[in-house]
């Protein structure tokens, strides 16, 4: 499905938890942790608790191992193949950090389902030890919205995406997050696009609560084999919607499912598929 973004979040959402929250759990930092919290700002702490874990000993791999570890949905690993396989652009938008989230993606082989990984920049210094900086320097050019977390405003990633598929013909979009942070990118989602809030997490509640400020249909999910089913039947409503809009396209009806669509027939395919399950 060339036309289809498809956005993901990363924690609770892709995995099961806060990686931040997992890695200082994991290493066994949480009381400096949760003692220093209130005097800084989140980056800025995480970063400081990467110095602490490096003064302690920890090494980068130490880091990777317990990374590798974190909890995932085996359905989610085979939702993001399928979508991929289909022919979706999927990216990640998240407010953990870039040195996580590719240690996880390289470790689940999935790491070229994304065309787009957006998150707080992080890189491994010189003397081994993980530096984390904020995506947004809030000093020098704060990003002014007053929903998000001074770090990192969604909603703007959100819409520098939508700018850059106008060009490319790409129109329509699915966003799947879980935290507060997600509410701000939903309202940005236009009236043909989708957004899969978690069910009872935080973005579900103030989806619930804001209804008419969301112009994209909602459809909420609660698992990994939930999320799978969603998304997968999104993609095949719009790609079914897709072709019917378009007289020029032929389609193809293939009786079986994802999964064993054969990946040389489906690179020959015209630009629309429309899939029977
Ligand atoms: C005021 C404030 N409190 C907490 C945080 C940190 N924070 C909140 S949710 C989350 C996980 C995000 O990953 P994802 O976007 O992938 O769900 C993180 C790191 C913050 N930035 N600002
Ligand atoms: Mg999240």
């Amino acid at each position: 499905m060339a036309g289809i973004v498809v956005v993901f979040d990363f924690d609770k959402t892709i995995i099961e938890l806060d990686s931040d929250n997992w890695v200082v759990d994991e290493l066994g930092a949480t009381d400096l942790f949760n003692q220093l919290l209130p005097t800084m700002p989140w980056n800025s702490l995480m970063d400081m608790m990467m110095k602490e874990l490096h003064a302690q000993g920890k090494t980068i791999e130490d880091i990777k191992e317990v990374l590798r570890k974190a909890p995932i949905h085996p359905r989610i690993v085979a939702a993001i193949r399928k979508a991929h396989a289909l022919g979706c652009d999927l990216r990640i938008v998240s407010d953990a950090n870039m040195f996580f989230i590719e240690t996880i993606l390289d470790h689940l082989c999935i790491r070229n389902c994304f065309s787009e990984i957006n998150s707080n920049p992080s890189y491994v210094d010189e003397h081994g030890r993980l530096r984390i900086s904020p995506y947004v320097d809030f000093h020098s050019s704060p990003h002014g919205c007053s929903l998000c977390p001074p770090n990192m405003c969604k909603g703007m990633i959100i819409e520098r995406i939508q700018a850059s598929l106008a060009n490319e013909g790409k129109q329509r979009m699915i966003y799947l997050g879980d935290g507060s942070g997600d509410f701000c990118p939903s309202l940005k989602l236009h009236e043909k696009d989708f957004v899969m809030p978690r069910k009872n997490f935080p973005v579900w509640d103030l989806i619930c609560e804001n209804r008419g400020l969301v112009k994209a249909e909602i459809h909420e999910w609660t698992d990994g084999e939930e999320l799978e089913h969603v998304m997968l039947g999104l993609i095949d409503k719009i790609s079914i919607e897709e072709s019917d809009n378009s007289n020029t396209v032929q389609f193809l009806s293939i009786d079986c499912k994802f999964e064993t669509i054969p990946i040389a027939v489906h690179e020959a395919l015209p630009p629309v598929l429309r899939v029977h399950r």
